[in-house]
C-alpha cells in the first residue's frame, strides 16, 4: 500500500472499469515468475519510508523513533544545527539510515520539528512544517515531469506524520486542533499521546476517546482515512485501528 495522499488517491471518483473476464489458458506461460522477478527487484531497489514528528520538545519523539525501529535512528547532534546556542526559530532536520532486515533494505528518514508549540506566540506556527511537506511534493513532481525523468526518483515526501499530543487528560489544545485541521488535509497523520505512561490507564483512555471526539467535531481526518478502505482486508485491518485506536505510544 502506498500510503501518500498525493498518489492517486482512491478517494478520488474514477468510473468503475467493466468486469475482464478471464482467459482460458491452453498451456504453462510462467507468469507466476512475474512474482519473484518483482521481489528480487523490489530487494534490490529497497523501500523509502519517511516519517516525520511533530511534537513539543521532550515529549518523546527521538525515543519512540529510536523505540519503533529498534534502533538509534536519532543523532544527537543534527549536522545541520551547527555551533552555539539553538536559534530560538523553528528549525526541521531529516536524518536518513539504511536499516537492513533478512535482506530487505529500508530508507528511512525521520524529520524532526523541535520546538513545535513551544513559542510565546504560536501564530502560524504550522507554516514551516507545511512549507515543507508541500515541498517534497513539489520536488517529486517536478522530477516526475521531466521528459527524460530518472528511473528512480527518490522520494522525500512525507508518507506519515506522527503528532504528539501532551498528556495533558483533558482535551485537544485549540493549537492542536488549528494545526491538525491544516496537516491532515497535507499528509497522513497519526496522533499519538505523547508520555501515556504519566497519566492511569483509566485517565488515558477517556483521554483517548476525548481526542477522537474533538477529531469528529472539527472534521479532522487521522489515518487511516475512508479512502484507504478500498480491498476488504485493508477495511478489516484499518476499522480495527479505528475502534481500537492505540491510545498512545506508552512508556
Ligand atoms: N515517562 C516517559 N518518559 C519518556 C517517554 N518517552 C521519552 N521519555 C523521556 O523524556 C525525555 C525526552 O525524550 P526525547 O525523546 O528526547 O524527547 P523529544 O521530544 O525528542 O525532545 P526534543 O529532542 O527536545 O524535541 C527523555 O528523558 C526520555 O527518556 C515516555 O513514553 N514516558
Amino acid at each position: 500500500m502506498d500510503p501518500l495522499r498525493r498518489s492517486p488517491s482512491p478517494c478520488s471518483s474514477r468510473p468503475s472499469s467493466p468486469r475482464t473476464p478471464p482467459c482460458e489458458m491452453l498451456g504453462y506461460v510462467g507468469i507466476e515468475a512475474v512474482l519473484d522477478q518483482l521481489k528480487i527487484k523490489a530487494m534490490k531497489m529497497g523501500f523509502e519510508f519517511n516519517i516525520m514528528v511533530v511534537g513539543q520538545s521532550g515529549l518523546g519523539k527521538s525515543t519512540m523513533v529510536n523505540t519503533l525501529f529498534k534502533s538509534k535512528i536519532w543523532n544527537c547532534t543534527p549536522l545541520d544545527l551547527g555551533q552555539g546556542p539553538v536559534p530560538q526559530t523553528l528549525q526541521l532536520h531529516s536524518v536518513t539510515h539504511v536499516i537492513e532486515e533478512k535482506g530487505v533494505k529500508l530508507k528511512l528518514t525521520v524529520t524532526d520539528t523541535p520546538g513545535f508549540g513551544d513559542q510565546i506566540n504560536n501564530d502560524k506556527c504550522w507554516d514551516p512544517i507545511l512549507g515543507y511537506i508541500n515541498g517534497q511534493y513539489e520536488q517529486y513532481l517536478q522530477e516526475e515531469i521531466l521528459i527524460t525523468r530518472q528511473r528512480h526518483i527518490p522520494d522525500t515526501r512525507v508518507h506519515c506524520c506522527v503528532y504528539f499530543v501532551p498528556p495533558t487528560g483533558h482535551c485537544l489544545r485549540p493549537l492542536d486542533i488549528e494545526f491538525l485541521q491544516r496537516l491532515c488535509r497535507t499528509v497522513n497523520v497519526v496522533p499519538v499521546i505523547a508520555r501515556a505512561d504519566s497519566l492511569t490507564i483509566e485517565e488515558r483512555e477517556n483521554f483517548r476517546q476525548r481526542i477522537q471526539h474533538n477529531l469528529k467535531t472539527h472534521c479532522i481526518d487521522v489515518y487511516p482515512q475512508k479512502c484507504f478502505d478500498e480491498d476488504i482486508n485493508d477495511r478489516i485491518l484499518n476499522s480495527k485501528i479505528r475502534v481500537g485506536g492505540r491510545g498512545g505510544q506508552g512508556g
